[in-house]
């Protein structure tokens, strides 16, 4: 059967437009709690059921539709990861993160301002990142820590966060250490994630899990928990480097690993899928496992994000369709 999401669609315009702005009070941790994260179990197979019905159980039509893309804008990391990524590169991203949307598609669709979530870069593209945002309130979110396998020197992945904060980043994306989940090395996790933390300093981090490469959902579900125990502001599935990057199963694990954190200690850590969403119809899928597992309070940028490089231009086809009945070129929606 198919339900229709109800939102009201002039509240979901004013908060794209980033109003109210919601701040969180940080999570700063706990203490690891071995017998809690031992604990943890999932079960697959109940996880996976869940997950299929989920895109044809709930439909979002019409003004509706085109009220949740906008809010799924408004909580888009503009992403930018590539080796060849030049300063001109990163200068077109960030003035389509000022303007994601055109501005006659949004003024026909009564919003008067959206801009996306942040923009994220690797550390030697900050400086350009910062600058060309300056004065609109986007934060510029860095990859470090030897993004994306994470296995540079250790002291070397600690300096490159701190260089990045110096350098304007306000959001750090860490990748963890696979390795120390694997074997199941839940201290050392715990120690790496909390020494990451201490780097980031005023910066929010998020940690990235690679959730492609740990191996089963159980591991998934006990990372986050270490992640969160040990002070991440936001946990995050994929590099999108990975051969399987975000997923439905493994997000439902990791925002029921938050759902049980926050019922725990009261704090709410965000989440960020990222990696090979790039289609307006997976955003709205994933807006309404958050919205049915976590509530509507997880549905603003300061605490869900997608992390997507081409997304937007799919979205905004959809926007357009929408409004004109046509679908545009894909390639009139270059986001680079
Ligand atoms: O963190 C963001 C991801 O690297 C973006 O992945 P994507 O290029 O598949 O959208």
């Amino acid at each position: 059967m198919q339900t229709e999401v109800t939102s009201n669609t002039s509240e979901l315009q004013a908060s794209a437009a980033g109003l109210p702005q919601l701040h969180e009070p940080r999570n700063p941790g706990t203490d690891l709690d071995l017998d809690r994260v031992m604990a943890v179990q999932v079960n697959t197979s109940a996880v996976e059921r869940r997950c299929a019905t989920l895109p044809g159980r709930r439909s979002v039509k019409k003004d509706h539709q085109a009220a949740w893309l906008l809010k799924a804008v408004s909580m888009i990391d503009l992403t930018t990861l590539s080796g060849d990524d030049t300063e001109g590169r990163v200068r077109r991203l960030c003035a389509k993160a000022r303007q994601p949307v055109a501005k006659d598609t949004l003024n026909e669709l009564g919003l008067p301002d959206l801009k996306t979530g942040a923009v994220c870069v690797y550390h030697d593209m900050i400086e350009t990142a910062v600058k060309a945002l300056h004065g609109t309130g986007i934060p510029v979110a860095a990859v470090s820590t030897g993004f994306p396998a994470g296995l540079s020197p250790v002291h070397l992945r600690v300096a490159e966060i701190e260089e990045s904060v110096k350098a304007g980043a306000e959001e750090i994306d860490i990748v963890i250490s696979r390795r120390h989940v694997l074997t199941q090395n839940w201290q050392a996790l715990y120690d790496e994630m909390k020494e990451f933390r201490r780097a980031c300093g005023d910066a929010h981090v998020k940690a990235i899990l690679a959730t492609g490469e740990l191996g089963s959902l159980r591991n998934v579900a006990r990372a986050s928990m270490i992640c969160m125990m040990a002070g991440a502001d936001f946990i995050k599935t994929s590099t999108g480097k990975e051969s399987v990057n975000a997923t439905l199963p493994v997000s439902l694990v990791m925002i029921r690993a938050i759902r049980d954190y926050h019922e725990w200690t009261g704090y709410r850590v965000g989440y960020k899928p990222a990696g090979g969403i790039s289609k307006a119809k997976d955003a709205i899928t994933y807006l309404a496992l958050i919205k049915e597992e976590l509530g509507d309070r997880w549905l603003q940028p300061d605490l869900f994000r997608f992390g997507a490089s081409s997304l937007l231009g799919d979205i905004e086809r959809q926007l357009e369709h929408h409004l004109t009945g046509r679908y545009s070129a894909a390639n009139r929606h270059a986001i680079g």
